[in-house]
């Protein structure tokens, strides 16, 4: 047995582990030998708990007024105080008294030794080996999960299990009062490169002073790292501080390079970051902070991820490539667009040079404007006039897709998506709507299904080509065999414009259809294939001009100036919304002259019975399509079924399909092109300025439709042309107009 000298000295060692002092253990350790009758026994027992407990009841004691200090040791002379003292400290072992002795209140405010935390539930608690007094803390750290923390005093020879909750242990900093966000970063001089969030930062307010106070070593489990701190609640943080700190180094850049921190290192500030910018930095957009007395950097990264986050809770679904990021540029991206566009409606006009333009015009209500036209609308797309004009005509369209309830995959920089040789960007000045409803957008015809196209180098033959020109065959001095469908002339200028008269004279046949020669089938295709009875009679299809354009099977290079709608389209086209109620429209945003080639109506090659069919279907739905009739080449005689072609741009489509309607005085003249194939049932439908055309005005064409149709199986829409010539009944000008000579 060893002696007493020999027991009080492992005693006074073993709190000297603990962080208690000589001179504050030497007393207490008296006054138990006291209170136990010199016994060691309760004293060592569950390595010295009773005489650490006591240290830190007499701390606590000297903390509290004098007045209400129950000093316990020093009045626990008596036999009974004895006994309420031992039982006491049992009492405070709580309900796992028989298994585990457990140490309710430690201090390890200035403990010095190896701890390690795990959770309860994980089994057998294995022994530690203590270094030099260092203490470990496990990587995880659930808040209100109750840990075992064990305690090993290598010195003392025993283990010193305490079950501890994280509010013990694992203290929280206290979060700034401005910043309410979790994550913190104690400073620079933690680094570590691999965790890869970005995080608010605090700086000097939260010093070492606050954190790391005290000579002890905390060493953390995976070893990565020493730094020093004064007890286990900060090592805890500076484990958290210690990931922030390496996020810190890994927080990324925001792609466009505008700054991704938002940062103050003054006390009261305003602080004001660029968050995004478009490509080029001309429009940037930034965030003004006022968070107050902090020293903080904010990764915008982070800021976007919880956005995005919010976004995902709110909506549920989202694109897997969702980023406010992205977002925010392209909306800096569109602010360039715009005001692209409206500094050249000012250059252009000449008359708002100077005038700064608000890129945003306050919106208007666009479904109104389509409410009109859906409620004159209704029923089968295909337009089943009366009127011989009507031939070659474009019917009604959607007007449900005109709301845009429809998730729309068109890129807003380009509808083309790149098929085309120009970007073709959508534009919406006035409604909500962001985009057009879906469609696939195609830069060339597609057959459908049963249309027959045959495109075939045989089918051409020689005198419907050019195999011995060279070159451009506008500049040869005889015309060659491609000029033989427009006369023995090109109708093209070398500038690459049609020529006037070629132009006047399709304008003219649009114009006054009746004094044009129309052709009459003996049993018409399009009757037919409504499978009525007796088929009605036909209606009378109008014979018009063609271009006849050179092709493969000639001589010539694709640079050859008769081969201008081929090369598909070149002027600065806009898909906007339009302020009349029209829906989409198309605008160039350039001066056209006279004659130019603006693109092609392209859709699916249909036959009429396929259109008719999808006309029943259509008026089945209550739904409108894009279509137009391939008619202008039916005196070839008795056309089959799959000759009798039409276009349907409502699925498959390019930029024409939005050209809207205008009474007579449409700025657009279509005009049938034939290129691979000599018949004419197969035809490409080419729109070209029939007059000079300014910079963002709206582009149009005479439908050939008559608005007092009430036969057919759908009605077309109630016209906004605004042209003074507008043929609509309902016309709300007109009907004006009419009431005002009236009186
Ligand atoms: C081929 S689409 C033109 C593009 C259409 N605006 C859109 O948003 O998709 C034809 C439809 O546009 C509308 N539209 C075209 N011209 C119009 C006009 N002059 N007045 C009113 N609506 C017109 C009609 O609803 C018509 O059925």
């Amino acid at each position: 047995m060893s002696s007493n000298k020999e027991r009080a000295k492992k005693a006074l060692n073993a709190m000297k582990l603990l962080g208690f002092s000589k001179k504050q253990a030497t007393p207490v350790l008296k006054e138990l030998l006291n209170i136990f009758n010199n016994n060691w026994e309760p004293i060592e027992d569950e390595c010295y708990r009773a005489l650490a407990d006591a240290i830190l009841d007499r701390q606590d004691n000297k903390q509290t007024p004098p007045s209400q200090q129950g000093n316990q040791a020093a009045h626990a002379h008596s036999e009974h105080d004895r006994q309420q003292y031992v039982s006491a400290i049992h009492d405070d072992r709580g309900e796992d008294d028989n298994e585990t002795p457990l140490v309710k209140r430690p201090r390890m405010g200035t403990a010095n030794f190896r701890a390690e935390l795990q959770p309860f539930e994980s089994g057998p608690q294995q022994p530690t080996v203590s270094t030099q007094g260092a203490l470990s803390v496990s990587p995880q750290n659930s808040r209100g999960v109750t840990r075992s923390l064990t305690v090993v005093l290598q010195d003392a020879g025993c283990e010193y299990p305490l079950a501890v909750d994280d509010s013990f242990i694992v203290k929280e900093p206290k979060p700034e009062p401005q910043i309410d966000i979790a994550e913190i970063n104690i400073g620079d001089h933690l680094t570590e490169p691999q965790v890869d969030i970005a995080e608010i930062s605090v700086g000097d307010h939260l010093t070492d002073r606050d954190f790391l106070t005290g000579p002890d070593a905390i060493q953390l489990s995976d070893g990565s790292s020493e730094q020093t701190a004064g007890s286990g609640a900060r090592g805890s943080m500076v484990k958290q501080a210690q990931s922030l700190g390496r996020s810190k180094q890994k927080a990324p850049l925001c792609k466009n390079g505008v700054g991704s921190m938002i940062q103050n290192t003054q006390e009261t500030s305003f602080v004001e970051v660029d968050v995004a910018s478009s490509a080029n930095g001309e429009v940037k957009m930034s965030l003004k902070c006022s968070l107050e007395s902090s020293n903080f950097s904010i990764s915008m990264e982070e800021v976007f991820k919880m956005v995005e986050e919010k976004c995902l809770h709110s909506y549920k679904v989202l694109p897997p490539d969702f980023s406010i990021g992205k977002l925010m540029s392209e909306v800096c991206q569109s602010v360039v667009q715009l005001g692209t566009m409206h500094s050249e409606v000012n250059r252009d006009s000449g008359s708002l040079h100077n005038e700064v333009v608000a890129p945003f015009v306050k919106p208007i209500a666009c479904e109104a404007a389509v409410d009109i036209n859906d409620n004159v609308a209704g029923g089968s797309s295909v337009l089943d006039s009366s009127e011989p004009c009507l031939q070659n005509s474009l019917v009604a369209w959607d007007p449900e897709f005109a709301h845009c309830k429809q998730k729309t995959t068109h890129d807003t920089t380009d509808i083309s998506k790149g098929e085309e040789r120009v970007r073709i960007p959508i534009v919406n000045e006035f409604g909500s709507e962001k985009c057009p409803p879906s469609f696939y957008y195609v830069p060339r015809n597609l057959v459908f299904q049963n249309a027959y196209v045959n495109i075939s180098i045989a089918r051409i033959g020689d005198e419907d080509c050019c195999a011995d020109c060279s070159g451009n065959c506008l500049s040869s001095l005889v015309p060659c065999g491609c000029a033989r469908v427009t006369g023995g002339e090109f109708p093209y200028t070398p500038e690459g414009l049609l020529k006037t008269e070629f132009l006047d004279e399709c304008t003219s046949v649009n114009h006054f259809p009746q004094e044009h020669h129309r052709f009459y089938c003996t049993v018409c295709p399009l009757e037919r294939s409504k499978n009525k009875a007796s088929p009605g009679p036909c209606k009378g299809h109008l014979m018009r001009k063609f271009i006849k354009e050179c092709w493969s099977k000639c001589g010539c290079g694709m640079q050859c100036g008769n081969r201008v709608i081929q090369r598909g389209i070149t002027c600065k086209l806009q898909v906007f919304f339009t302020r009349e109620g029209k829906g989409w429209g198309v605008r160039t945003v350039e001066d056209l002259p006279k004659g130019s080639f603006v693109c092609e109506y392209v859709g699916e090659v249909l036959t009429s019975s396929e259109l008719h069919e999808r006309a029943i279907e259509n008026a089945r739905n209550g739904k409108h399509k894009h279509q137009v009739l391939l008619d202008a080449g039916w005196g070839s005689g008795v056309l089959r079924d799959e000759d009798a072609l039409s276009l349907d741009g409502s699925f498959y489509g390019n930029v024409g399909r939005f050209i809207n309607h205008r009474c007579y005085d449409a700025n657009l003249v279509q005009i049938p092109v034939e290129v691979e194939t000599p018949d004419h049932h197969y035809y490409h439908l080419a729109f070209f300025t029939n007059k000079k055309v300014e910079a963002f005005e709206e582009l149009t064409w005479d439908y050939g439709i008559g608005f007092d149709d009430t036969e057919g199986p759908s009605k077309p829409f109630r016209c906004m042309c605004g042209s003074r010539y507008c043929r609509d009944p309902n016309n709300l000008r007109r009907m004006a107009r009419a009431a005002a000579k009236r009186k």
